[in-house]
């Protein structure tokens, strides 16, 4: 399966610059997703690959094939690169069978080698005994099966997939996205995928590029994006965290707002930078009041104000000096004041300028 090449990619509607200068490769055989709030440009970079969008600039290769450079834009039919829409587009006169049809008819391929093709694909994603159904007689989970059989029976040298599971309710969602990491990983094939959903990003990517507002903001492994996010937005759009601003009293060490006190934080680096520290909520820990936390990490005091137990742990919001902060724990019935520990290492530094989406500075500042 070959690699797909971006480079300085562009794309404006009429006045409005949608896509900046975006630049990334895709390893042969890699799940690669395009993640990102509404309207950051990722629907728009994969109608740029599949070449349902002409680019106002840069150039799009998979493999030794160029799709679009300067003076060339080859139409979607001449790239064989097999698409998977939100809204499955599965013709509702056809039955499944027809359906994978379809595509072989237009390319040509004789009827007996579409029948091989047809039941080999069916096969592979488990629908072969419903090839004589119509759309309508099938499920959810079942009709986006078809959808992906479909973009895959001609065998495209690229799987395009544009938010493909978020039509499906929660559990089954979960389902499929097992099962579709399972059959990707099983055909190799150089897959990329557009969702809002972090979760799904980091559950089924061997790589995530995070887009805003037409940028690319940070490409990684899901554990990089999520453990050293590149920005505070990141930081806030991928899992959930908490901000604190504070300033530099010296290197590795900052002056919290909200407390006054010092913690440790190994970014810091000269005294006197305004600074926004990130924390996950699962690297606080929660310590009953009077237990003795480990002398290497921060320790600072904090007010249980509510607890809500969500099945695998209890979720927690406590006060810390005017603020509001989140942390899980395995701990129940944690109450009144408590003691929270976290490592140095685990405190994120970002300069204040880093932009935070509303929503989260709203959260920044709820308790002041
Ligand atoms: N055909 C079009 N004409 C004009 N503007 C468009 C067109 N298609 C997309 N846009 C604009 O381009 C920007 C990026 O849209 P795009 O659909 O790529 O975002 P997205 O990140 O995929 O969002 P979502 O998750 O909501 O689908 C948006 O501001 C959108 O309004």
């Amino acid at each position: 399966m070959p690699e797909v090449k971006v480079a300085n990619l562009a794309k404006r509607f009429g006045d409005n610059a949608v896509l900046h200068d975006i630049t990334f490769t895709i390893g042969d055989g890699e799940f690669f997703t395009l993640l990102g709030p509404s309207g950051c440009g990722k629907s728009t970079t994969l109608a740029c690959i599949a070449g349902l969008e002409r680019p106002t600039g840069g150039s799009i290769a998979v493999g030794t094939a160029t799709f679009v450079d300067a003076g060339t834009f080859v139409p979607p039919e001449g790239r064989n690169l097999g698409m998977v829409f939100q809204s499955y587009a599965l013709w509702p006169h056809m039955t499944v069978a027809q359906n994978l049809a379809m595509p072989l008819k237009i390319r040509k391929v004789d009827r007996r080698e579409q029948d091989t093709l047809i039941a080999e694909t069916l096969g592979r994603v488990g629908l072969v005994e419903l090839k004589d159904r119509y759309p309508h007689q099938l499920s959810g989970g079942q009709q986006q099966r078809v959808a992906l059989a479909r973009a895959l029976v001609y065998s495209p040298s690229v799987l395009l997939l544009d938010e493909p599971l978020s039509n499906l309710d929660a559990k089954l969602r979960d389902q499929a996205r097992a099962w579709l990491k399972r059959l990707q990983t099983e055909l190799g094939i150089t897959t990329v995928y557009v969702t809002h959903d972090q979760d799904e990003a980091l559950a089924l990517s061997d790589r995530i590029a995070v887009m805003s507002k037409g940028d690319m903001v940070q490409i990684g492994t899901p554990q990089e994006i999520y453990e050293t996010p590149a920005t505070a937005e990141v930081a806030a759009f991928v899992g959930r965290c908490n901000f604190l601003t504070g300033t530099t009293t010296g290197p590795g060490e900052v002056r919290l707002d909200c407390t006054g006190k010092n913690i440790s934080a190994p970014a810091a680096t000269t005294a006197g930078q305004r600074v926004t520290v990130a924390i996950r909520p699962e690297r606080l820990e929660i310590l009953p009041s009077g237990h003795t936390a480990p002398a290497d990490l921060n320790v600072l005091t904090a007010e249980v104000l509510t607890s809500s137990y969500v099945g695998s742990r209890h979720e927690y919001d406590l006060r810390l000096g005017d603020h509001v902060v989140q942390a899980e724990t395995t701990r129940p019935g944690l109450t009144g004041e408590v003691t929270l520990a976290v490592e140095p290492a685990a405190c994120l530094l970002y300069p204040t300028t880093d932009a935070l989406p509303k929503d989260v500075e709203a959260l920044v500042t709820i308790a002041q």
